[in-house]
């Protein structure tokens, strides 16, 4: 997309304004072609800037949370893409209430509840993403998820409108919820918790983290999940019957920890890991009559077409 035409919609909306910048540098997949601009506001009012700017141009404008859930493809995106500045990691407790900015790690903010005595949010220390990321993808592990204690969440709406949410509007369903179809930048969001004891809690993660560690691929570049598992299944087993755990392509792996996880081995392209994703589909769909549904957001375009 036109450099100086870019420069013309988006200097002086923000801070930081990086064109052409490697999405592989802010993926934990280190996948990722180039964003054509990525812009880092430091305040809602700079959001609010850039996404009114985005539509008055009828450019598309891409969220960027932790990139923890995310394939960006080889071509990168075409458009703008914004990612939360660190300023946007406030974070308070009042009462039973947790509140944070929506650029805090969602890990963070579980062990700020966990030292302040409140219960509910435990499920996501071992999830690597931003609290906004945490809403949109209604994150979960170990039974909980983000629907079950999110109280309220403070967006903008494409067309520029800050507005707070409900657990209801937001339409939560397996990882699951409206924000990308709407085209929302969840900008805080704030949890309702119960007492909890703090050393009992710290006991819980502990004993989860360690099985983390023992059933997934943690020292190797991943998105998580790469499926989500199909109701009554679980879609590790299922690649697992049909023989795919180890097999690479190019640089990527489904891993021999968990399968349902890929895994990038070397400089491992986003080609490599969606060849993995249709073989791994079409195999299962062969072997089990099963449908996979990826979980990871796959986004941008093929490096053929820029
Ligand atoms: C090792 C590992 C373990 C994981 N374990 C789990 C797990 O147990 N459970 C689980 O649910 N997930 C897990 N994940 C996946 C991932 O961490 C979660 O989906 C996480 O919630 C994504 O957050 P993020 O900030 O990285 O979002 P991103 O990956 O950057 O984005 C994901 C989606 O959210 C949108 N988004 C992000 N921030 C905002 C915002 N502020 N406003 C609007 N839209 C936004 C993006 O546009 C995109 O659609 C794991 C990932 C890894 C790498
Ligand atoms: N980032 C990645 O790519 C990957 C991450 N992971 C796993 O995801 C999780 C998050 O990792 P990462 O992104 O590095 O971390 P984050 O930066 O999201 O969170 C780290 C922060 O969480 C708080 N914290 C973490 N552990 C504890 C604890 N035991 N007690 C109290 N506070 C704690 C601290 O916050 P504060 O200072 O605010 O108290 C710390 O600064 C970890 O379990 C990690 O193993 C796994 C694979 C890849
Ligand atoms: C990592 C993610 O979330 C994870 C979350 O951390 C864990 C823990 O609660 O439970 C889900 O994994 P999962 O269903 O694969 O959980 P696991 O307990 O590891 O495995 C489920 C079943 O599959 C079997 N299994 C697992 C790995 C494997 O290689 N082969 C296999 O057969 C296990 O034996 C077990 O019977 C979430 N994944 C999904 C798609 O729902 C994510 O969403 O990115």
């Amino acid at each position: 997309m036109d450099r100086v035409l870019l420069e013309t919609i988006f200097t002086g909306l923000a801070p930081t304004i990086l064109y052409d910048e490697p999405l592989a540098k802010h993926t934990t997949w280190r996948i990722g072609g180039p964003a054509d601009v990525l812009l880092i506001p430091r305040t809602i009012d700079e959001v609010r800037a850039v996404v009114l700017a985005a539509k008055a141009h009828d450019l598309p404008l891409f969220v960027l949370g932790r990139g923890s859930n995310l394939l960006v493809k080889d071509g990168g995106m075409r458009g703008a893409v914004l990612k939360l500045g660190d300023e946007f990691a406030a974070i308070a407790v009042s009462d039973r209430t947790l509140s944070a900015l929506a650029g805090r790690s969602i890990v963070s903010a579980a062990h700020i509840a966990i030292r302040h005595g409140l219960s509910g949010l435990e499920f996501a220390t071992g999830i690597p993403g931003t609290v906004g990321g945490a809403v949109t993808m209604n994150a979960g592990a170990h039974g909980g998820e983000i629907k079950d204690v999110l109280k309220q969440a403070t967006v903008i709406t494409s067309d520029g409108t800050i507005t707070e949410l409900s657990a209801d509007d937001l339409g939560f369903r397996y990882r699951h919820s409206i924000v990308p179809e709407q085209r929302l930048t969840v900008v805080q969001a704030e949890f309702a918790l119960q007492p909890g004891d703090t050393k009992q809690l710290q006991e819980k993660v502990r004993a989860w983290s360690k099985r983390r560690q023992l059933t997934q691929p943690l020292s190797l570049p991943s998105c998580g999940s790469v499926f989500r598992n199909p109701p009554g299944h679980y879609a590790a087993r299922l690649i697992e019957e049909a023989g795919l755990k180890g097999l690479r392509h190019g640089n990527a792996m489904i891993s021999e920890v968990h399968a349902n996880f890929i895994v990038n081995v070397g400089q491992a392209s986003a080609a490599d890991v969606l060849w993995l994703i249709r073989h791994a589909q079409e195999t299962v769909q062969q072997r089990f009559g099963m449908t996979l549904e990826p979980e990871v957001r796959i986004v941008g375009e093929d490096e053929t077409r820029r």
